[in-house]
């Protein structure tokens, strides 16, 4: 490790959803898959499920026509490298990594994504942090379950829903039936999701009170996934009878995911807000042998 001389990085994690921080104000940082595929690594490299990296809107050629609106990028990318257009988790602790570098103060700020510009807010003395996730797309509004998940021999009726990334929610009945995860479930029609899939499975605790396992698109099974909480959010609420835009009232669910737990409001808007924990952990240099 050559100390000082590597470039400067944060570790945090929103209901143990890990990540990699990585400011880089400029956009000057070469990051391609496999470094980023280093650095996730949880024996050779820091160890994550993703990486957020900070840029400038205006400094990022993808996220620059943003730039009025918010003034810091979430360059967010899966573990094995791949780029995904949105991470609910990872924009918590984005917010939290910018309120932590004095960039963002608590309570309202903007942030770009790939998905779109999202509000957050920050409560003050480092509690929970809310996103305004934008509204879900649901393949079959009506409640239909137009495609299946398999996975350890089972296979369950699915809701293809869109949280700005793809997911697929299957309610089962017991989270264990989904085995280890170890490789991907089957999806199908596999041509529902060209660009593949994050797999939530379901158990209801009790009156809007759910939990979840995830595996995700990139990454494998993880601890929590926001915006796969926020997709089985609203499965549920349909599920359930509840269409806020239809009736004109929010619905509320508590989400339970293996990291924790995490509150989902679906406005009568359909905006949905998802509020939970934001932590950094550490800070440190990077080894340059990890990056190109
Ligand atoms: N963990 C994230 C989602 C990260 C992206 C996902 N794996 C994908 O490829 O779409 C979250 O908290 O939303």
């Amino acid at each position: 490790m050559t100390s000082a001389a590597g470039v400067p990085f944060l570790k945090g994690h929103g209901t143990e959803n890990d990540f990699v921080i990585i400011p880089d104000p400029d956009g000057v940082l070469d990051l391609p898959p496999e470094a980023v595929a280093r650095l996730c690594d949880r024996r050779a490299g820091i160890g994550g499920d993703g990486v957020l990296r900070v840029v400038r809107t205006a400094a990022h050629p993808e996220a620059r026509p943003m730039a009025a609106e918010a003034e810091w990028f979430m360059d967010y990318r899966n573990s094995d490298g791949s780029v995904a257009e949105m991470c609910g988790n990872g924009a918590r602790v984005f917010a939290r990594y910018l309120e932590h570098a004095g960039l963002a103060q608590p309570g309202d700020l903007a942030l770009a994504t790939r998905a779109g510009v999202r509000r957050a807010h920050i409560a003050k003395n480092g509690g929970d942090v809310t996103i305004a996730m934008g509204t879900a797309e649901l393949a079959a509004p009506d409640g239909g379950t137009e495609i299946t998940v398999s996975a350890a021999g089972h296979t369950w009726p699915a809701r293809k829903v869109g949280m700005g990334n793809p997911h697929a929610v299957a309610f089962v009945a017991d989270l264990d039936d989904a085995g280890r995860l170890l490789d991907a479930p089957e999806v199908h029609p596999a041509s529902a999701y060209p660009d593949g899939v994050n797999v939530e499975f379901v158990v209801t605790r009790g009156p809007r009170h759910v939990a979840l396992r995830v595996h995700e698109r990139g990454a494998g099974e993880t601890r929590s996934c926001g915006t796969g909480a926020c997709a089985v959010m609203v499965a549920a609420a349909r599920r359930d009878g509840h269409d806020p835009r239809r009736d004109g009232v929010p619905v509320t669910y508590t989400v339970d995911v293996p990291g924790g737990r995490l509150e989902i409001t679906e406005r009568a808007d359909g905006e949905i807000e998802m509020t939970g924990p934001a932590v950094l952990v550490a800070e440190g240099r990077i080894d340059p042998a990890l990056l190109p």
